[in-house]
């Protein structure tokens, strides 16, 4: 079979950031009102950093208020609980975006549970997880959202009826991702670590959504020909170069063997430029979102 297409994320990403910054341009013309993003990074993960910076950038350039707070690694949960508090009370923040994972001495249950959910950016507090649930509208995880317009751009709107795998169950991507598939009438399978014969399960899949973390697991023979493949993984590993790799130069690769993917998929996201940037443009989307909603310009 010819090689599957190949879905630019990042392309279709910066289209929607464009969009995005126009509605903002709008927005301050029209009501004075410029949204406003905080990321919080509590730790010095170095893969983190990268991302808390991008995130940063581009929130600027689609002409949004961009705080970025960095805390020390052995931050209390009181100092912590203390600035979310603040960025609740702040009028010129709509989201609020804790970056995870946090240092192991924090709960993230507790830290989500403190953010208010007109300003939950991700989607993780039981509010906005139980509005999707139930069908209502929600601020809803970014990188989900960013994979059901891939999804949807790659099938041509048709996703009725379906099947859909989702490997990986986490409440920031793999339950917002079913819920999301099944609003769309899909069929929807959650696989994860103790699923049993995991390439059977895959295997049935129109549309298969990898988000476990295990770098290269999903081979070839796991995809139904001409099935739509979505990589959320995100692994760094040491650059093939022998010579690179002493200088500490690391690649990037997905949960999908992606040379496998390609010959038999349909289509399948690269890593990087697939998933990736679609996050953060939802991301801009959804604190746009926030802020029309906080100011009554949304239901
Ligand atoms: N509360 C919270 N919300 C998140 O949404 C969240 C989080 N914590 N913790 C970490 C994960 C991961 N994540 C990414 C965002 C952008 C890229 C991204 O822009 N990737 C680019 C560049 C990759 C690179 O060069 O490092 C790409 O795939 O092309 C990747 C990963 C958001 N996450
Ligand atoms: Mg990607």
């Amino acid at each position: 079979m010819a090689d599957a297409t190949i879905i630019d994320g990042k392309a279709f990403a910066a289209t929607l950031r464009e969009r995005v910054a126009g509605e903002v341009a709008a927005l301050k013309a029209e009501h004075g009102l410029t949204p406003g993003l905080a990321v919080v990074l509590v730790g010095e993960d170095p893969a983190s950093q990268v991302y808390v910076r991008n995130k940063g950038e581009q929130t600027e350039a689609a002409g949004m208020y961009s705080e970025t707070h960095r805390l020390p690694a052995d931050t209390a949960e009181a100092d912590l609980f203390a600035l979310v508090d603040r960025l609740n009370a702040d009028p010129n923040i709509h989201g609020i975006l804790v970056q995870f994972p946090v240092p192991a001495h924090l709960s993230q249950d507790r830290i989500v549970a403190r953010i208010s959910p007109d300003k939950d950016v991700d989607g993780l507090t039981v509010l906005n997880a139980g509005r999707l649930a139930s069908g209502l509208p929600a601020l809803t995880a970014c990188t989900p959202v960013g994979c059901m317009m891939l999804i949807r751009d790659a099938l041509g709107g048709e996703l009725r009826g379906k099947r859909a795998v989702v490997i990986g169950r986490s409440n920031l991507m793999g339950k917002p991702m079913a819920q999301l598939l099944l609003a769309a009438d899909c069929t929807v399978t959650i696989a994860h670590s103790r699923t049993v014969d995991l390439p059977a399960v895959c295997r049935e899949a129109d549309i298969l959504v990898a988000a476990v973390g295990r770098a290269e697991m999903v081979k070839g023979d796991w995809i139904k020909p001409g099935a739509v493949v979505i990589d959320v993984g995100i692994t760094r590993l040491p650059s093939l170069d022998p010579e690179k790799a002493a200088q500490g130069k690391t690649r990037i690769v997905g949960d999908v063997d992606f040379k496998q993917a390609l010959a038999a998929a349909g289509a399948v996201t690269p890593v990087p430029g697939g998933v990736g940037p679609m996050t953060i443009a939802c991301l801009l989307q959804n604190t746009l979102t926030a802020a029309k909603r906080i100011h009554g310009l949304e239901g």
